[in-house]
């Protein structure tokens, strides 16, 4: 098996206590991503899917477990700053993620500055135009500012402020959800592009299953901070075995008419978040993580 580029084992982020008390955002997670594979990570609005992406990228300290990046731990304090650059994230909104004061040139050059990358001014602008030409911008659009971009050309920008730093993984956090539905796909398009010309790994968050089903090679569903199926993304799509995941699968629409009139809505029914789970292996890469009761129920729930 390839050596797994980043490794996240038994991770949990808890928020300390605010107005609405302690806050269980991401819980004993474990997983690992291969060099250039896409891993889709989805769940729910609120599961804890931006919490883990940025334990992933340093942006998080967990409360507790691990995160290695080609073999380092990068979640302690010692090993922060271990891989920094390699790691980059892709923010969900494009508007509040890119300061409207700065022109779009500065915004991608700042980490070029801040990991030194290039020696002269001249070294540092040609860098620039590369990334701006590789999403798809015009590089003398450097000198506007953000707010004069549309959202997807804003995302654009976002992703070329990733690339400006060569980084190896990038966490797109819902990259796409903010923006209209006609460029959504043009977006997609781009990373996978970029994926493959640049040698890329993706941990991909969405909270629409089909959607990621397309670009990942596996997916984890979350469900309240937990890890409850990862498997082959074809599995995950069309043999799904977690309850949540099926509920989940039984709210998207198949353009297939006779598995339309067949299809019933499942609901899902979460446990008490505190109760034990059980990890069940499927077969080789696909397991669940179920409590007691939804093990016993396993065998027989009905298609979603
Ligand atoms: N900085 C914070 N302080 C306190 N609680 C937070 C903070 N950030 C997130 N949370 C809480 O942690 C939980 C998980 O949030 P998170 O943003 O990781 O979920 P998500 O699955 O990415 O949701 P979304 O798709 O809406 O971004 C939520 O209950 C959220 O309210």
């Amino acid at each position: 098996m390839t050596e797994a580029l980043l490794e996240v084992e038994n991770l949990s982020h808890v928020f300390s206590p605010g107005r609405r008390g302690e806050v269980h955002a991401v819980r004993d997670v474990s997983l690992t991503i291969a060099p250039g594979e896409t891993f889709g990570l989805v769940g729910a609005s609120g599961s804890g899917k931006s919490t883990l992406g940025r334990c992933v990228v340093g942006l998080h300290t967990p409360t507790s477990g691990t995160v290695r990046y080609r073999g380092t731990t990068v979640s302690d304090p010692r090993g922060r700053r271990a891989y920094r650059r390699e790691r980059q994230m892709i923010f969900q909104d494009p508007y509040a993620s890119l300061d409207p004061r700065m022109k779009v040139s500065d915004i991608v050059g700042e980490g070029i500055d801040v990991n030194r990358l290039a020696r002269t001014r001249q070294g540092r602008r040609d860098r620039i135009d590369e990334v701006l030409s590789a999403v798809g911008l015009d590089p003398a659009h450097g000198n506007r500012y953000a707010h004069e971009f549309s959202g997807g050309q804003r995302q654009r920008v976002g992703i070329a402020r990733a690339l400006a730093v060569d980084p190896e993984l990038i966490v797109c956090d819902e990259p796409i959800s903010a923006l209209d539905v006609s460029i959504q796909a043009q977006v997609v398009n781009l990373l996978a592009d970029l994926r493959r010309t640049r040698g890329l790994t993706y941990l991909f968050i969405a909270h629409d299953l089909s959607m990621v089903r397309h670009i990942s090679d596996r997916i984890g569903v979350v469900h309240q901070g937990r890890l409850v199926e990862l498997g082959p993304s074809e599995t995950i799509w069309s043999r799904p075995v977690h309850p949540y995941t099926r509920s989940l699968l039984s709210a998207v629409p198949r353009p297939d008419p006779e598995v339309e009139r067949h299809r019933r809505r499942l609901s899902y029914v979460a446990p008490p978040a505190e109760e034990q789970r059980y990890r069940v292996d499927l077969e080789p890469g696909h397991h669940v993580l179920v409590t007691d009761a939804e093990r016993d129920r396993l065998g027989d729930a009905p298609p979603a």
